[in-house]
């Protein structure tokens, strides 16, 4: 709701509350409609103020409010009626003016902005676009080339920018409310003619069609599918060329179309998700509200190779102070350089200092004697691991929590391996440390709640979706990459080509297909690992039986082409060719081609034709088949967990909502159908037998993801 009072004899004070972000639900609505009304209406009032409570303006429209038929006062004439009153209304902006909160600031006459203040129009990443007019105001405002940029991009600004751009009229360091009153006490009885944006046409662009054709192609290509930021743009170039009221109706009607789609509701699913998965439980009950993470003042990096730089660069950035150790004095010297590089790079990006002092560099493991806490990132071997494991149990101090950096490796054994194995959890960072998004924090049955809350709270603070997740081979992420990689083997073995399986996958929204990816990542890694389970065998055996491995169908295909030294871009030869070893253009490769028709011949294989909606659903639904496995064994707390993590850390497309939530969108009970299709196909391959739980919940009618809890056997969700 919104609370009126008058201040200094003839302000009107009104302030927006909805805690935590002054969010525009129906009540709030009602309340400025009232307030304003009411303001106006008094003799005594000469100018009015709206602000937000607890320092925060105002976080948008109430996305929740989304979900179901919207009752109240709508925000379109709410705004237009602040626009057109007849005394000064000035936005006293503290914290966030986002979306509708900034919207609601368009619509009156001044902006007065705290200098920690942000502002911004996201609407674009909950697939929608500012339609309560900000679409049309802001270009008229800052100009169409300015106003594209930052709808089409969501991107929230600094008040210093804002002011820069004309988004604001005055920013203030200190109290912004007084700041505004005193600036509404001054502008009192003014021509607001001017001051209604709505009523200005845009500045003048020269070449605005080629303006418009070059954002909308550049915008094409970075939405990889996603509606929404082309349908800003549409806004945007209406406000350039329609009058204000066609404008508008333009703003509806994109609105109108974007609302009710698909995407909208994945992309809103993903906001919440992400905060959801802060609020983490494990199987025995602990969860975040009653597990008080450790102080971690101290840390320590243990090994500096590729992982333990971004590591390093990343706990630096938060202000920690890190000791960063590597046992060879070469690398040693190699990753300080490269450290120092990141760090400085980053902070010129965020206009700060580096935090070059924060990292102390040492050979000895003895260093990190007094640390709060470790994150081993050596080379991902058991035996390394182990042997480091037990040195950091030696030298550290009692209550030192041991973290290892693996993708894949069992994090109870390495525990075992300790005196106190409540203090080890797994963090499993994703290349480049530093810069990628995801951390799945491993809990292994003897980690402590502590130990979990410890990580967890670190990982925020390295601005990490950080997702709390079972101890399990591959964990979460991983282990569903693998029926994902090997049904696009087999795809191969059948027929597909490298680039019809990656230009379906891309087309679905990935940023690469699993070729691609695979080449940029290095095949030998994937080939490590298959040794290491003993699946790989010399290539010159034929046939069927060739293929079959540990009682399942396998494909050789990688190993073969490790064989022949094509480990991807590195090498310059993968899936692809590249002009040079570290190139990064992926061409056809003629010899891969004439590889796969030998190798086919070999096995007996006749090629038949595939199409992309076999491609789409051989890898995607192998992979959302193991994510119910995964929730089926309690690994992951709910579909939420999983869906973030595949959207922070294995590229799957935002607009699409995650794996699970694009399951629930297609319809669990055709994803089971076609499940049990491709695996009478192919019986040999268990990753194609239908979950448990998938069968389970489309038994029980396909309930809607935030219900499927009530299926899963060790439920500790939170959406
Ligand atoms: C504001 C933030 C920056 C704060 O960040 P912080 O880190 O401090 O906090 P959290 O992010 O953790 O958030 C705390 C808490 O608050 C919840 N929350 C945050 N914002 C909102 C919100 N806007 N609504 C609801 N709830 C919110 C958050 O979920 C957390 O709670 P939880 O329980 O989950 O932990 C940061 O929060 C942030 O960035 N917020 C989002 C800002 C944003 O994106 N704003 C834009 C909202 S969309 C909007 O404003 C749309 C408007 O342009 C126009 C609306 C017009 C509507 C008209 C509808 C017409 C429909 C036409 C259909 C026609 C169909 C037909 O014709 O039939």
């Amino acid at each position: 709701m919104a609370e009126y009072n008058r201040v200094s004899e003839c302000v009107g004070l009104i302030t927006l509350r909805n805690p935590p972000v002054n969010a525009l639900s129906a009540a709030v609505r009602q309340g400025i409609v009232d307030t304003v009304q009411r303001a106006l209406s008094d003799p005594n009032v000469k100018s009015v103020v709206i602000c937000g409570q607890n320092g925060i303006f105002c976080g948008g429209a109430d996305i929740k409010e989304f979900r179901s038929n919207m009752t109240g006062p709508p925000l379109i004439p709410m705004i237009h009626a602040i626009e057109s009153a007849n005394k000064p209304v000035v936005a006293a902006i503290e914290g966030s003016a986002l979306g509708g909160g900034l919207e609601l600031a368009l619509g009156c006459h001044y902006r007065i902005a705290h200098s920690k203040a942000r502002l911004g129009l996201p609407e674009v990443s909950l697939g929608l676009l500012p339609a309560a007019g900000g679409s049309q105001r802001l270009p008229r405002l800052i100009g169409v080339p300015a106003a594209l940029n930052l709808i089409t991009t969501g991107r929230h600004v600094t008040a210093a920018e804002a002011l820069q751009l004309g988004i604001v009229d005055q920013v203030t360091d200190h109290n912004t409310v007084a700041a505004a009153v005193k600036f509404a006490l001054s502008v009192a009885g003014r021509s607001l003619d001017p001051r209604r944006i709505s009523t200005h046409p845009c500045p003048q662009q020269p070449d605005l069609d080629a303006l418009f054709e070059e954002v909308m192609q550049k915008v094409r290509q970075s939405a990889r599918g996603a509606i929404a930021p082309i349908a800003c743009v549409q806004a945007v170039r209406a406000a350039a060329t329609l009058p204000y009221a066609q404008g508008m109706e333009r703003e509806r009607e994109l609105m109108a179309t974007l609302f009710t789609s698909g995407q909208a509701r994945a992309l809103q699913y993903c906001f919440f998700a992400e905060r959801a998965v802060g609020r983490w439980r494990m199987p025995s009950g602990a969860r975040w509200d009653t597990s008080k993470p450790r102080p971690v003042h101290k840390a320590a990096v243990i090994g500096l190779g590729t992982m333990g730089r971004g590591i390093t660069v990343a706990l630096a950035q938060t202000g920690l102070s890190v000791i960063a150790v590597e046992t060879q004095e070469k690398q040693l010297m190699e990753a300080k350089q490269a450290i120092s590089g990141m760090l400085e790079r980053g902070a010129k990006g965020r206009g700060v200092a580096p935090a070059l002092d924060g990292v102390i560099y040492s050979q000895n493991i003895q260093a990190v004697a007094d640390v709060d806490l470790v994150i081993e990132a050596v080379f991902e071997d058991i035996a390394l691991k182990t042997k480091v494991f037990q040195q950091l149990s030696a030298v550290c101090k009692p209550g030192t929590l041991l973290c290892t950096n693996t993708s894949a490796l069992d994090v109870d054994q390495l525990a075992s391996e300790t005196p106190n194995p409540e203090l080890v959890v797994g963090m499993h960072f994703f290349a480049p440390a530093h810069v990628m998004k995801l951390l799945e924090v491993v809990y292994g049955p003897r980690s402590s709640p502590q130990a979990v809350a410890t990580a967890m709270q670190l990982g925020k603070k390295m601005g990490k979706a950080s997702v709390a997740v079972g101890n399990c081979r591959g964990f979460v992420g991983n282990r569903m990459l693998k029926p994902y990689i090997e049904e696009a083997f087999f795809l191969l073995e059948e027929g597909a080509t490298p680039e019809l399986v990656d230009q379906a996958l891309e087309e679905f929204g990935f940023p690469m297909g699993v070729f691609r990816m695979s080449d940029l990542s290095g095949l030998d890694v994937g080939w490590r690992v298959r040794k290491g389970d003993g699946l790989v065998e010399p290539g010159t055996a034929s046939g069927r039986s060739a293929r079959i491995r540990q009682g399942r169908r396998y494909s050789p295909l990688g190993d073969l082409l490790c064989e022949e030294g094509r480990f991807g871009q590195k090498t310059g030869r993968g899936w692809y060719q590249y002009d040079k070893p570290g190139s990064r253009v992926a061409r056809f490769d003629p010899w891969l081609h004439s590889f796969l028709g030998a190798y086919r011949a070999q096995h007996g294989l006749v090629a038949r034709r595939i199409d992309h909606q076999e491609v789409l659903e051989r890898c995607l639904y192998a992979l959302i088949n193991e994510g119910f496995h995964i929730l089926d064994d309690g690994i992951a707390a709910g579909p939420e967990d999983i869906d973030v993590i595949y959207v922070s850390g294995y590229g799957w497309p935002r607009h699409r909502g995650g794996p699970m939530f694009y399951a629930n969108m297609v319809g669990l009970a055709k994803v089971l159908e076609r499940l049990e299709h491709y695996q009478q196909l192919h019986p040999e391959v268990p990753h194609l037998q239908p979950s448990s739980l998938l069968r389970r919940l489309v038994a029980s009618g396909s309930p809607p993801i935030h219900k499927w809890g009530e299926a899963i056997k060790k439920l500790h969700s939170q959406l």
